[in-house]
């Protein structure tokens, strides 16, 4: 059997295979309602063999969403529609899973497809807060610093997002705090330069983190996991490193979480990536061998046998796929395949359209 098809099983929940549907804004919802598109969407994903899709970063409050085409998770009347996706989901024998996030100084722009600029405030754009008055890039608007009160309500908005998750019947929530957003920001000492509790040492820099992973945790009965997306490195000097991502990660798992998905960078408009095949696996591999915590791999996996290696080798628990899942929705039936595993009904590879290379 294919270690990539091999169960794995977080606390109460059992995941059919390693292939997770790494979370990807869509821009496509409005006022963070969820629609038809979310609904196919994510569902085609579940229907294509992956054992977990996670949802994309689901703003828990308005001012948290990176553009005004966010999914939201910040009022109830959100639920009956997110109820359907999660329902669907599972009836593919998948599980349905939500990014919970806040955009910090990145939020209020415009999406990619739309230029990614800033959103003015005469177009609907509002403020955003940060650990520091320091803008993402030097051509933007500065963001405002929170101060006890607003990071009192980020981690009361993580509590009652996580609270509507189960009620919407999220049985994975992913606390996102990588990517240059707001956890991350106050992690990382290029965009937090507080002298208050919540700045200067690690301990301080990691404190709304845990303060947030706290609350979500108690919220969460035991039988369900939760897994925390880091940077793993801001790829600067200086800044947040893989050797704190190390120690980020006994912290984390003593607050109770299952499992850190590892993707880097964000945070710096010009960091030296060197993106290709693969090229975060490392910080998983190294998470997992020094902590003993479960990892996932994320970034230009896109090959059955890559993540197949990726598995066997322990380097992480699950893979993360996104932009591959958008080009073949079938990756997970199509990688069976290709490494002879035969899967149950409903997910016989023979159903899915032969893969063109
Ligand atoms: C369109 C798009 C939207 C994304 N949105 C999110 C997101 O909401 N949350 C997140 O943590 N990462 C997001 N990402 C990053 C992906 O989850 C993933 O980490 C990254 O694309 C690298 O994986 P890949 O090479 O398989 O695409 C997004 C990526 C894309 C392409």
């Amino acid at each position: 059997m294919a270690h990539l098809f091999t169960p794995l099983t977080l606390r109460g929940v059992t995941l059919k295979n390693r292939i997770v549907v790494s979370p990807m804004c869509m821009y496509s919802a409005e006022d963070g309602f969820a629609n038809d598109w979310h609904l196919v969407h994510l569902g085609s994903r579940a229907v294509g063999g992956a054992a977990l899709v996670i949802q994309e970063a689901t703003a828990v409050a308005p001012e948290g969403r990176i553009t005004p085409d966010d999914l939201g998770i910040w009022k109830d009347e959100h639920l009956p529609f997110l109820r359907r996706i999660t329902a669907f989901i599972e009836a593919q024998g998948a599980v349905p899973g939500i990014q919970l996030a806040h955009a910090g100084r990145k939020a209020s722009h415009r999406s990619p497809w739309k230029g990614g600029t800033e959103v003015p405030s005469s177009e609907g754009g509002w403020p955003t807060v940060a650990p520091s008055a320091l803008p993402f890039a030097s051509t933007e608007t500065a963001p405002q610093a929170l101060d006890q009160t607003g990071i009192d309500q980020v981690i009361a908005d993580f509590r009652a997002a996580t609270r509507r998750a189960l009620a919407a019947g999220y049985q994975v929530i992913e606390i996102h705090a990588a990517h240059g957003y707001l956890l991350h920001e106050f992690l990382s000492p290029l965009s937090n330069q507080r002298t208050d509790s919540y700045g200067g040492s690690f301990d301080n820099r990691t404190r709304l983190l845990r303060e947030v992973t706290e609350a979500v945790r108690a919220e969460l009965p035991a039988d369900l996991p939760l897994l925390v997306r880091i940077s793993a490195t801001d790829w600067v000097a200086d800044g947040w490193s893989a050797d704190d991502s190390v120690a980020l990660a006994r912290v984390l798992q003593g607050l109770g979480v299952d499992l850190i998905d590892c993707s880097t960078g964000g945070n710096v408009a010009q960091a030296p990536i060197p993106v290709g095949p693969g090229y975060q696996v490392e910080f998983a591999a190294r998470i997992r061998q020094e902590t003993g915590l479960p990892t996932g791999a994320v970034g230009l996996i896109t090959d059955a046998r890559q993540a197949e290696d990726i598995i066997a080798t322990g380097q992480a628990n699950v893979v993360l796929l996104a932009r591959e899942l958008l080009r073949d929705p079938y990756f997970p039936l199509h990688a069976a395949q290709e490494l002879g595993v035969e899967l149950p009904w409903p997910n016989q590879y023979e159903r899915a359209k032969p893969r063109r290379r």
